[in-house]
């Protein structure tokens, strides 16, 4: 239909202005108008004969409107992905109908069953049913060759919050280094803060115990002199490692790779980067450049050793003998970017993917990325005012018993003064967790909260990922957070292993379209309102009124006194 024509006709070109601090947006016109300036477009400048026109002819403004806020469409464009990324091996996401006797994964030995056994393990999840063979099958030629005499495939795993990825790697690489003669370091976890590394350790050192293989980590929470001694020591005048297997964070890793000249690579055969997606973020991208270069750095003399390593290249015959030490990638994330531009500063080789998500199918044509949530998490939107949220987040603990609970903020400020605020008002045994604690503050609020001394834990992302805390019923978002991957790392610290759990998003009336879009798009089984009426808060409100007085008081205290800014 013409009209419709002419209609869509207008819309384009008011779509195709120039968005520059110049232009001038053309109002919704009459046809006559847009005749009009159409007529002299050729004639006269373009930006005169844009300048809209009243009714009466006159010239209707001489501001210049700016901005360009109106909608536009954008083309949707199909997603093409890499064949390893479309077509994933598939996790199953249901863990409590899908666990599987750890007797039927094969290749694993008697001596890490018992240890499975004695550490309440009776069954894998999932991922580890699937992840922990395709490892061991990667190292069934010995830990110079992958099968068939070649380089072992990369390994990426993306799967939910909590469902047992650590075991996944755990399992399979300590079973591979229980044959190892020499003490080398072999494995290199790589975690990005120092609470992750801490936990991982701790998974390595329960499995390891026992054996001959040695846990070392490398997180700055010692001396840097205290971790050299730990890495390496100096026998009849040479370096040998105390090492087997190495958690780090990435600074420090760093740190060792340049100062310390006794630490060394050049026998590693799994680097293990968990909370991939974080790793691959900007600030953390130099340290794998540096990890590489110390792998393949050889010693003046060892020209003519068999443990010879080169950078990988195309395969010749030269290349294949003597056989090297491959560097296999294991990479684990319940947000593993699925952008190859990414993946690809990783130089992973022929990787192979376990996904629980199967959004990169050929017939997807969401452009953005779809990610993993929990079986058991029940997701609920609070529609709020920003004076309520204080009553609102009382209301949860003191009234419905929401505990223990796991509160989420924007920044270290508001934490804190929430904090202050659910203090004052009492009734509530409350802490905060954020990079204002130092590690060992840090990790005994973790410990007090898990074993339930402390009902509500306010935090700011510093505990957002990763984090396993055992027992966490509820997550509330007191501040929305802004990227779909702080929202999925922050519920899942609830509904862990196969359990039951609630996450709560406080959203004001601006944020709600925004914000339940980008939590439909990244592929959530469906988040629900959950209301709280006013009527509900009432009877706390006098004492909330003057529990606010007094903060203003408090704060005011410690501003003058220099304690915070
Ligand atoms: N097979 C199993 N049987 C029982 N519990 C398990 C099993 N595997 C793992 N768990 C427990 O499940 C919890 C979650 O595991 P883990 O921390 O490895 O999850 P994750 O996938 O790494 O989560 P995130 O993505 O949040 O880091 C841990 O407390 C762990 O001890």
């Amino acid at each position: 239909n013409t009209a419709d024509e002419d209609d869509e006709e207008q819309r384009k070109r008011k779509r195709e202005e120039p968005e520059t601090e110049g232009s001038v947006e053309i109002p919704e016109t009459s046809e006559s108008v847009l005749e009009e300036s159409k007529k002299t477009e050729e004639s006269v400048d373009p930006q005169i004969s844009q300048e809209p026109k009243a009714e009466d002819g006159s010239s209707q403004t001489t501001f210049h409107i700016l901005g360009g806020f109106e909608e536009k469409t954008v083309q949707k464009v199909k997603r093409v992905l890499p064949q390893w990324l479309a077509q994933p091996d598939v996790i199953q996401r249901d863990i409590k109908n899908n666990l599987i006797p750890i007797s039927e994964v094969p290749g694993i030995c008697l001596t890490l069953l018992k240890k499975l056994e004695a550490n309440g393990i009776q069954s894998f999840f999932p991922v580890q049913a699937e992840v922990i063979p395709a490892i061991l099958e990667s190292v069934s030629s010995g830990l110079l060759l992958g099968p068939g005499g070649y380089r072992p495939r990369d390994i990426c795993v993306s799967a939910p919050t909590g469902s047992g990825k650590t075991l996944a790697f755990v399992i399979p690489v300590v079973q591979v280094l229980s044959k190892r003669v020499v003490c080398e370091v072999r494995v290199l976890a790589v975690l990005p803060t120092k609470e992750l590394a801490q936990q991982v350790s701790k998974v390595f050192s329960t499995y390891t115990e026992g054996t001959s293989l040695k846990v070392v980590m490398i997180t700055g929470q010692k001396s840097f002199a205290a971790e050299q001694t730990a890495l390496s020591e100096i026998r009849g005048g040479v370096s040998h490692s105390l090492a087997d297997i190495v958690v780090a964070t990435p600074g420090r890793l760093v740190d060792h790779i340049n100062k310390n000249s006794n630490f060394s690579l050049q026998h590693l055969r799994f680097l293990i980067i968990d909370e991939a997606d974080r790793m691959i973020d900007g600030m953390h991208q130099s340290w794998l450049t540096q990890v590489t270069k110390a792998v393949y750095r050889n010693p003046g003399d060892t020209q003519t050793s068999v443990f010879r390593r080169i950078l990988p290249g195309p395969i010749t015959v030269a290349s294949l003998s003597p056989p090297q030490i491959p560097l296999q990638k294991l990479l684990f994330s319940a947000t593993l970017t699925q952008n190859p531009e990414k993946l690809q500063l990783l130089d992973l080789h022929q990787p192979r993917l376990f996904s629980s998500t199967h959004s990169g199918t050929e017939t997807s044509t969401q452009s953005q990325e779809a990610f993993n949530f929990p079986q058991g998490l029940a997701e609920y939107y609070v529609p709020c005012t920003l004076s309520k949220k204080p009553l609102i987040i009382l209301h949860f603990l003191l009234r419905l018993k929401f505990s223990p609970a796991l509160c989420f903020t924007n920044s270290r400020e508001a934490a804190h003064r929430l904090y202050l605020l659910v203090k004052l008002f009492g009734g509530v045994e409350v802490a905060e967790f954020s990079s204002k604690l130092n590690p060992s503050e840090r990790q005994k609020t973790l410990k007090d909260f898990e074993q339930g001394k402390i009902p509500l834990l306010i935090s700011t992302d510093a505990a957002a990922r990763g984090i396993d805390i055992n027992g966490v019923k509820c997550v509330i978002n007191y501040d929305a957070p802004q990227y779909i991957r702080t929202y999925i790392h922050r519920v899942g610290r609830t509904a862990r292993a196969g359990k039951a759990g609630s996450a709560f998003t406080f959203l004001l009336e601006v944020q709600e379209k925004c914000f339940l879009q980008m939590v439909r798009d990244a592929g959530s089984p469906g988040i629900q309102r959950h209301f709280v009426k006013p009527q509900a808060l009432r009877s706390m409100e006098t004492h909330y009124e003057q529990t606010l007085a007094e903060l203003g008081k408090v704060v005011k205290e410690t501003v003058d006194k220099g304690i915070v800014e």
